[in-house]
């Protein structure tokens, strides 16, 4: 978390502290505590009390304890230290002063010292209260406290690292899931939602300028004879030895993605329709040339296009569809380029 969202994080959280704290010690009001609540508390009393409650039941304890000792409570914050847990939920370590004297099973208590450990969770657009345990520390016959805030700072920072160690592995199981599927399990390309997103922005902060984006469809010929002659492997193998060719000879600044079935579509950014039909040229003769060890040649087609004002998306891949058609109704292992209605012969 950066410095400035932690202040930011820190101060809220501190504020709907003492929120809280008014409202619960001074203002004894067990209506509108109850609103500082999240959907379940846990802890919220001391000792044998602590539990988890939904909101029927800590509304109850709430108005029990306030029934109990309806005055307020005088107090002054010593010290509350808020530590962030991750980047919705929050603990406060607190010191609190407090004079009051409190019914404990039958007995009266003289009050003069509160420690709080209070979890604030983010729900609904407001910091709410998840957890409060509450202890008034009692002086050991030593004269060393029961419960020094020493101690409780230390556990709150094993708290905070675990944690945070706990949410950054989820955040990286949450990365890798998103990855997997928005990548092509054969090839490691992208896949075609994943490109479909890329090119509706590229498109989108380009606003037709020419040269500034061309596209071109690539379908490996006669895929269903590798498939059908040497097996669903071969055609895998296929698949995945022309994605790598493909890999290895595009700029970084270029997209690939499989496009489905044998095809794959590339997004050159900062290219013509010129440039891009000498790479398709290159790419298809690089197919060509390949030894892919079938016992005979395989070769892929080519539909190039470039971006011009006015293009839409499904606009810019149709005129490479058709790119592609012409390419292989030619014959195959081909270029075809597509610029708005007419065809320059590659
Ligand atoms: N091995 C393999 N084959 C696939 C995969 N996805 C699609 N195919 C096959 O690829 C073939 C693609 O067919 P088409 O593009 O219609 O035709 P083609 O045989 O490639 O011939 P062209 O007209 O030259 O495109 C079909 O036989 C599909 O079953 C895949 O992931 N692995």
């Amino acid at each position: 978390m950066e410095q400035a969202d932690r202040n930011q994080l820190n101060e809220a959280v501190n504020q709907a502290f003492l929120r809280y704290l008014d409202t619960w010690l001074r203002k004894r009001d067990a209506a509108a505590l109850h609103d500082l609540n999240g959907p379940l508390v846990h802890g919220f009393g001391t000792g044998a009390n602590e539990s988890v409650y939904d909101p029927d039941e800590a509304r109850e304890v709430i108005e029990r304890d306030i029934s109990q000792v309806p005055e307020p409570f005088e107090y002054a914050v010593r010290t509350a230290k808020v530590t962030p847990l991750c980047t919705d939920v929050a603990l406060v370590a607190a010191d609190i002063g407090i004079r009051n004297t409190i019914l404990a099973q039958g007995q009266e208590l003289a009050l003069d010292h509160l420690r709080l450990t209070l979890v604030f969770r983010y729900i609904d657009g407001a910091w709410r209260l998840e957890h409060l345990h509450g202890s008034f520390p009692a002086t050991e016959p030593d004269g060393e406290e029961a419960w020094p805030l020493q101690a409780l700072e230390d556990r709150a920072a094993v708290l905070q690292r675990k944690v945070w160690e706990r949410y950054r592995a989820q955040e990286a199981a949450r990365q890798c899931e998103e990855g997997q599927a928005s990548t092509d399990a054969l090839t490691g390309l992208p896949n075609r939602e994943r490109m479909d997103e890329l090119l509706h922005r590229e498109v989108a902060g380009l606003n037709g300028q020419s040269g500034a984006l061309a596209v071109i469809l690539i379908d490996i010929d006669h895929l269903n004879l590798v498939n059908e002659g040497l097996g669903q492997e071969a055609g895998d193998r296929v698949l995945a030895d022309v994605a790598n060719i493909l890999r290895d000879r595009i700029r970084v600044t270029d997209a690939l993605a499989r496009w489905g079935g044998g095809a794959f579509l590339l997004a050159c950014p900062m290219t013509d329709g010129l440039e891009a039909e000498y790479l398709a040229r290159a790419l298809r003769r690089a197919v060509a040339e390949t030894d892919f060890g079938l016992g005979f040649p395989l070769t892929a087609s080519f539909g190039v296009t470039a971006l011009q004002a006015g293009d839409t998306v499904p606009g810019l891949i149709r005129r490479a569809e058709r790119g592609l058609r012409q390419a292989k109704e030619a014959g195959r292992d081909t270029v075809q380029v597509v610029c708005r209605e007419e065809i320059v012969p590659g």
